[in-house]
Formats: structure tokens, C-alpha cells, sequence
């Protein structure tokens, strides 16, 4: 659904239904179902709410699926959740330099691994187990009846501290049950699923006789038949899968394959356990633990993130099966969870527009001294200003590196590519939305760039951690304007982290023109990509502290200044501006300009008027601004490009909007 809006000496354009809905509802800020502004274009996080309180139009929750007795409460967010009445106990097992090493010939030695999988985890040559690996194998694998919270900073090999126990699992147990799933492992983004099954393929390569324990993924944006198909073929003691396309699986075959399964891994467990995911995780919990043929409490949950606190026990507590929980951490309590290897900087200017010159001014310098040698991953706020990013980044340096585009509007078999091009480029920049900041191991990537803020807190953490990642140094860039500031406080205050480096910046009026020259869009599309970006800052305004009245213009002001005017604000019809309540506004006013109509006015009233008559959406108070951004992002993807208009269709996108506006 588009809606018109007006600029100097042009036909009203059309933006995006989110455009009207971000700022319809200015004064309705919920941080904490807002805040994640990225998406994987799927039901892995669209379809979140399936079984929350039932409206209407949601399908309510199952409780058959719950197996524990639940106490009905009212969370923060005033949402209904059967919350477990009881904790397990946790049992926090704290950092301990003092610790002997656990190597894997001694684990061999204690009978813990068995010699084949010994075998194919030597040949892979890592100079030692890592902290978390050596932490974990063993009281994972014990027969204890415990859950596991593991702790361990960004690149240190968490993957294989779940994967070794689950291989030495089900060489345990292969006489029982040959044919059925043992092990299911959810990631919250189809990138990681996928990259998490290629590591399981490396152990089978490593040892062909561990082929045997085969492994599928599932995730959405691919074919359900050929998913379908494979597991009925290789019949996988494995199964990797993304919350939405798991929960399809499971609704369709958990009889057949899902009734033996010993473990679930929640990777990026505090992702996972946020708002939008954690109900599918409930519902998947409840259908393993329902059609368990040992027992409804048999799984054991081992939960992996570098961003866990406890917390996350009360966030688990409905997925959580044992009466107690080990929390092995391998980072001190007062330590920051940022690698230590990782030299963080930022560089703080006067307007947010400047963030990009100073951006592309580093990029060039880091071109120019490594000699093209330069491998970089730059995360930006949205969708709109990842892809406006990338144009400008490819206008400046594509003759020198592959500059890539990468997010959740991107067809899954270009993703996948890739991802796969930019773990084996030596050089190149991988412009990018969080989707990319959590779990992607792309080696030896020497410098992570964010230009503006991350949609959490915690992923700034993640976002840095794609470099020195596996014992490599590394450096991070964040680019922020000084009304951005409050994050770094809040980092501090919150995160414990202080970025010792930082500096001012100003640009010349050389590296302006340069890029204004570079601009490879539209002005019609760049008053899409700023408004995708208030639409996003709006929804941390709490999180961050950010100061609304100062924020909002600031980030506006870069229509202006990318306009080659400083002046020039965002134009609206005054109709427009009326209806989102804004026209009042010191804010409305600072950031947008009301123009009359010139031409295609019927056309642009109808839109407007469509788009106010979505009763749903009215109706829906608690409708994020997560979601509004998402919707922005949509509409205006369906008519930027018709290949992915496409891709939208193959993904249902029709009812994407309704989806999203029944979620919350
Ligand atoms: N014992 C080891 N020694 C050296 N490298 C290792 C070891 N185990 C795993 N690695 C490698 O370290 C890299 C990072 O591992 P992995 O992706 O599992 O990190 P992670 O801790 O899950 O990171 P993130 O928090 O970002 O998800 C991978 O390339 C992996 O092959």
C-alpha cells in the first residue's frame, strides 16, 4: 500500500505504508519489541505471535504443547504468557584461569570422546580446544540431569563446543533409534542455520564413518518439499533449523522424525529468547517435549550465546526441562563481553549525514595503505540505507574491491552465495543489516565499520565480533553523529564496555562532493531510505536515551544535506502530516516540509486514504515500530525491483502486512 507525498517540482511520490505508520503513531514507542529492525524475510521472524493471546486472527497458543504446569502472568510488554511457575536451579560454574587444560587427548583418555570423533576433530589442527569447548564437552555429555548456559566471547569457537558433544551423543546411543532425530539446533537467522550444518559437514569430513549421523537443515526462503524429501532420505540424527520453518516441520512430521530427540541447542540464546522468537521457541519446545517417547522433560537444553546474563534463566524457564541449570562461563562477571582483541573506536561528527563521508573517507584511506588488501563488513540501521550504502560504496571502490550487498530482501540463494563468496574473498566489503551481525564466521576480516547504531544493545557486541574472530586481531569503526552519544553512555553504563579510542570528525568539502557525486540514488528514493532510518532511531529513542527532539531532525537533516541543500526537509502533503498527527509538531516540523499537490492528486489522496483505512492496523495498539520499519522496508522493496518484487511473492508477502500487524 503506498501513500503520496510531495516534493518541490515533482509529481507526488509514493512511499511506503510504513511511512505513514511510523509517524502516525510518534508518541507510541516500544523499545522493547521495536528494537530489532533487520529481518530474514521469513516466518522465522515474521510470523512470531502465532501463539499469544488470541485476538481474533491469531491462532492461540496450544497448551498441550506445554508440558510443565504454568501459571498465567503479565509481563512488561503486556502480553499474555502460561509462564512456568517453577526455576531450575542454576549453578553458575565461573571463569577459572587456574583450571587444567582439558585437551582432546585427554577427553580421549577419560573416555569422554571416542576415538573417531578424536580422530576428525585432531584433523581439523586447532592448537588447542578453546575456552568454552574445554568448559563444556564434558559436563554436557554427562549424564547429570542438567541444562547448560555457556558464555564465551564472539569467535571462540562455540560451534564445536555444542557440535563434539552431540557427535559423542550419538556414537553413545547408535544402536537406538538409527533413523530418528536426536538433536535439534535453532539459529535465528537461515545464514547461521546454514553455516552451522557446514561446520556438521566438516566433522564428516574430517572422519567419513561419522557420516553416518547425518544432518539437514531447515530453513525458510527454501523449498519445504526438497527439505521434506531430504529428511526423508537421510533420515538425520541432526536437524538445524530456523524457529518459523521448524515449527512447519514439526506441526507436519514430529511423529515420524522428532520423538527421540536427547538435545536442543538454542545458538544465539538471548536472540532467540527475545520478544517475536521466544513463543516459537515455547511451541517447539512443547511439541518435542509432548511427543517425546522417553519422557516430557528427557531434552536437555544447552543454550549459547557471548550475550547471556542470568537472566536468561527466567527467559528460558518455559523451554527448560531439568530441575538444574549449569551456567559455564568462560568470561569474568565484571569483564566486558566485547573480544579483548578488538581494537574499538569511534569517530563522532556534528551531523549523522557526515557518518557516511567519514565512512567512506576511512574505507578509502584503509584501500589505499593495504593496498586493496582490505576486508571489511559495514552494518547499517535498515534495509533502505544498507542498499543506499552499498550503491555509494560501489560507485566509490567496486574497481578496486567486491563491494556486496547483504540482508533480510535478499533472495535466500544470493545470500547464501554470498556468504559464500565472502568467507573465501580475501578482500572485499560486505555491506550488511544486523542479519549478518550474529554467529556469520567470515575469517580474517580486518576491520568491522557500523555507520550509526546497532538495533540492540547487545548486537554491537556481535557486530564487532565478526572480526578477530579464532585468534586473529581485528579493529572496529563505529560512526556516530553526537546526538547519537547516549549509546556510548549506555554501552558503558550497561555493557560495561568503554571505547578508548575516539575522535571528531568533519568532512571536507572534497570527501562531500565526492560522494554527493557517488549518490547512486533518486531523491524520491532517498526520502524513503532516510525515513526507513527515523522510523528506526524512533524505535531505540528509550533503549539508547536518545533525546527524541533532537534525534529525529538530526537524522532527518540528511535528506537536506544529501540533496546537495541543507534546507530541503522531507516533503509531505500537509494532508499527510495532519494524519499522522504531526502537523503540530515542533518535531513534524523540523523534519518535514508540507507542499501543495502538483498533478496525480486523486491517485496520491486514494493511496493516502487506502493506507488510513487499514483498520487492522489501527486497531492494533501495540503495533511495533519494529514493524513499521519492516513495512517501510516492504512496500518500498515491492516497487524498487522487480526481481525482488518477485521474491516477495515466492515469500508470501502478501500477507506479510497482516502478519505483522496481528504479531503483537
Ligand atoms: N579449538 C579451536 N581452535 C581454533 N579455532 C577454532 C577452534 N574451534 C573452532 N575454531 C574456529 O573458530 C572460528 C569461530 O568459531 P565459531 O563460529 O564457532 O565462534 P562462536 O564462538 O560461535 O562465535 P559467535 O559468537 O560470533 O557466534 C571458526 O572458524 C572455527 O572453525
Amino acid at each position: 500500500m503506498l501513500t503520496s507525498v510531495l516534493i518541490k517540482g515533482r509529481a507526488p511520490l509514493l512511499v511506503g505504508r510504513s511511512f505513514s505508520v511510523l509517524l502516525k503513531n510518534c508518541s507510541r514507542v516500544n523499545c522493547e519489541v521495536s528494537k530489532r529492525l533487520y529481518h530474514d524475510g521469513d516466518r522465522d521472524q515474521n510470523n512470531f505471535g502465532r501463539y499469544q493471546k488470541n485476538d481474533g486472527n491469531r491462532r492461540p497458543r496450544n497448551p498441550r504443547f506445554n508440558s510443565r504446569p504454568r501459571t498465567r502472568s503479565r509481563d512488561d510488554d503486556d502480553e499474555v504468557h502460561f509462564d512456568k511457575s517453577t526455576f531450575s536451579k542454576l549453578i553458575h560454574v565461573p571463569k577459572d584461569e587456574n583450571s587444567k587444560e582439558v585437551t582432546l587427548d585427554s577427553l580421549l583418555e577419560e573416555g569422554v570422546l571416542d576415538k573417531e570423533l578424536h580422530k576428525a576433530i585432531t584433523r581439523m589442527e586447532f592448537a588447542s580446544l578453546t575456552p568454552v569447548q574445554q568448559k563444556t564437552i564434558k559436563p554436557i555429555l554427562s549424564s547429570e540431569d542438567h541444562d547448560v548456559i555457556a558464555r564465551a566471547k564472539t569467535g571462540t569457537g562455540k560451534t564445536f563446543a555444542f557440535l563434539i558433544p552431540i557427535f559423542q551423543h550419538l556414537i553413545n546411543t547408535k544402536l537406538d533409534s538409527q533413523y530418528m532425530v536426536k538433536a535439534v539446533i535453532v539459529a535465528p537467522t537461515r545464514d547461521l542455520a546454514l553455516q552451522i550444518e557446514a561446520e556438521v559437514k566438516k566433522i564428516h569430513d574430517m572422519n567419513y564413518g561419522l557420516k553416518k549421523f547425518g544432518c539437514v537443515s531447515l530453513v525458510g526462503g527454501t523449498d519445504f518439499r526438497a527439505a521434506m524429501d531430504k529428511m526423508n532420505k537421510l533420515r538425520p540424527n541432526i536437524v538445524i533449523a530456523t524457529p518459523g520453518r521448524l515449527i512447519d516441520v514439526l506441526e507436519r512430521t514430529s511423529n515420524k522424525f522428532f520423538r527421540f530427540v536427547d538435545y536442543k541447542v538454542l545458538d544465539e540464546a538471548d536472540r532467540l529468547l527475545e520478544i517475536g522468537f521466544r513463543d516459537d521457541l515455547e511451541t517447539i519446545s512443547g511439541i518435542l517435549n509432548e511427543k517425546n517417547s522417553k519422557s516430557t522433560d528427557n531434552i536437555k537444553t544447552l543454550l549459547f550465546s557471548a550475550t547471556l546474563d542470568d537472566k536468561v534463566q527466567k527467559l528460558a524457564n518455559n523451554i527448560m526441562n531439568k530441575k538444574e541449570c549449569l551456567f559455564l562461563d568462560t568470561v569474568d562477571k565484571n569483564e566486558p563481553e566485547a573480544h579483548e582483541r578488538i581494537d574499538q573506536s569511534v569517530v563522532i561528527s556534528k551531523k549523522f549525514a557526515d557518518n557516511i563521508f567519514a565512512a567512506v573517507e576511512h574505507i578509502k584511506k584503509q584501500i589505499t595503505e593495504r593496498d586493496s588488501n582490505y576486508k571489511a563488513i559495514i552494518f547499517a540501521p535498515t534495509v533502505k540505507f544498507t542498499s543506499f550504502l552499498c550503491g555509494i560504496l560501489q560507485n566509490e571502490f567496486k574497481k578496486k574491491l567486491p563491494i556486496l550487498e547483504f540482508h533480510g530482501k535478499i533472495t535466500q540463494n544470493k545470500r547464501t552465495s554470498i556468504v559464500k563468496r565472502f568467507k573465501k574473498d580475501e578482500s572485499g566489503i560486505l555491506v550488511c543489516t544486523d542479519v549478518g551481525a550474529r554467529g556469520m564466521d567470515f575469517p580474517n576480516v580486518h576491520e568491522v565499520l557500523q555507520v550509526g547504531v546497532p538495533s540492540e544493545l547487545a548486537n554491537y557486541i556481535h557486530r564487532i565480533g565478526r572480526t578477530a574472530r579464532s585468534g586473529k586481531e581485528g579493529a572496529s569503526v563505529l560512526f556516530i553523529c553526537k546526538d547519537e552519544l547516549p549509546f556510548v553512555k549506555e554501552l558503558e553504563n550497561v555493557k560495561n564496555i568503554t571505547i578508548a579510542k575516539q575522535e571528531t570528525y568533519e568532512p571536507s568539502e572534497e570527501i562531500k562532493t565526492e560522494v554527493l557525486e557517488a549518490l547512486s540514488q533518486e531523491a524520491e528514493d532517498l526520502s524513503d531510505v532516510i525515513v526507513s532510518l527515523i522510523s528506526s532511531y524512533r524505535s531505540c529513542i528509550k533503549e539508547y536515551r536518545f533525546s527524541e527532539r533532537h534525534i529525529l531532525p538530526e537524522i532527518a537533516s540528511t535528506y537536506g544535506i544529501l540533496s546537495n541543500d541543507p534546507e530541503l526537509k522531507i516533503p509531505v502533503s500537509r494532508r499527510f502530516l495532519e494524519k499522522l498527527g504531526l502537523s503540530r509538531s515542533p518535531i513534524g516540523r523540523a523534519m518535514f516540509e508540507i507542499r501543495d499537490y502538483n498533478g496525480n492528486k486523486d491517485r496520491s489522496e486514494n493511496s493516502y486514504d487506502d493506507e488510513d483505512s487499514d483498520s487492522s492496523f489501527r486497531s492494533n495498539s501495540n503495533y511495533s515500530n519494529r514493524n513499521r520499519n519492516r513495512d517501510h522496508d516492504d512496500a518500498q522493496y515491492g516497487r524498487d525491483n522487480n526481481n525482488r518484487r518477485s521474491f516477495s511473492r515466492n515469500n508470501d508477502n502478501n500477507s506479510y502486512s497482516k502478519r505483522n500487524n496481528n504479531r503483537y
